[in-house]
């Protein structure tokens, strides 16, 4: 049986990273064999092409450009096969933040994104997507204390308010599959809304 595609998204310091081995160890605990993955990345190839990504200044259409090829390696190297191996693939971002990054935040063409979804993956839609969902000051706050900035976390507050708006077109068009997951109680607050997400599905 093919495997369940998870994805989690929102704007930098969401609060993604801080509940993802939960997510993994929760999945693994009710017998699910778990590739734990993230983009842009996932691949050697698709790993320099982040590292250019989040370096390098580049126009929209570049930066497109450069996370689909990154996404097109991952698919086919490493997502597509999990899913046939019956594996659940939890992906720290996919082709969602391509629409709230490049479309959302920096104006990118919304159908010429959907173009580069349709080519690079035809139609594989995560089965799951849980979205971070915090205002941009407060994540502008908890990435301040947590990290230095990479490019797109030097962003102002309105990108982020573009991005974050962006996500919830995205939430509202696909409600079953996109859950929303509000970031800003504490941690534990966040994973009990989490844990009742997955426990509505079964997972
Ligand atoms: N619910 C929360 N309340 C307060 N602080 C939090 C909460 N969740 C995470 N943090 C803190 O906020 C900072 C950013 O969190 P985290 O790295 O998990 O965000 P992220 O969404 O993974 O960011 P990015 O997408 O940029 O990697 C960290 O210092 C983390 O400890
Ligand atoms: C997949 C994808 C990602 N981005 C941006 C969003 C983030 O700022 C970085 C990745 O950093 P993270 O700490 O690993 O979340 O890349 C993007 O602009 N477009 C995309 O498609």
């Amino acid at each position: 049986m093919r495997g369940r595609f998870i994805t989690v998204e929102g704007i930098d310091g969401a609060g993604k990273s801080t509940h993802l081995q939960a997510l993994v160890d929760r999945l693994r605990q009710r017998g699910a064999t778990v590739l734990a993955t993230r983009e842009p990345g996932g691949t050697p190839l698709a790993e320099a092409l982040r590292t250019l990504v989040l370096a390098q200044p580049m126009d929209v259409l570049c930066e497109a450009l450069l996370v689909f090829a990154a996404r097109r390696d991952h698919v086919r190297q490493v997502i597509e096969p999990a899913l046939a191996r019956g594996e659940t693939v939890v992906c720290d971002r996919f082709t969602d933040a391509s629409f709230a990054y490049q479309g959302g935040g920096r104006g990118a063409d919304p159908a010429q994104l959907a173009a580069l979804e349709a080519w690079v993956h035809g139609e594989l839609r995560p089965d799951l997507t849980l979205w971070f969902d915090l205002p941009a000051d407060v994540a502008a706050t908890r990435r301040a204390a947590a990290r230095a900035p990479d490019r797109f976390e030097r962003q102002d507050e309105a990108f982020f308010g573009r991005v974050r708006a962006a996500y919830a077109a995205r939430w509202a068009a696909e409600p079953q599959r996109i859950a929303r997951i509000d970031a800003t109680p504490p941690p534990a607050a966040v994973w009990t809304a989490i844990a009742r997400v997955l426990d509505e599905r079964g997972w």
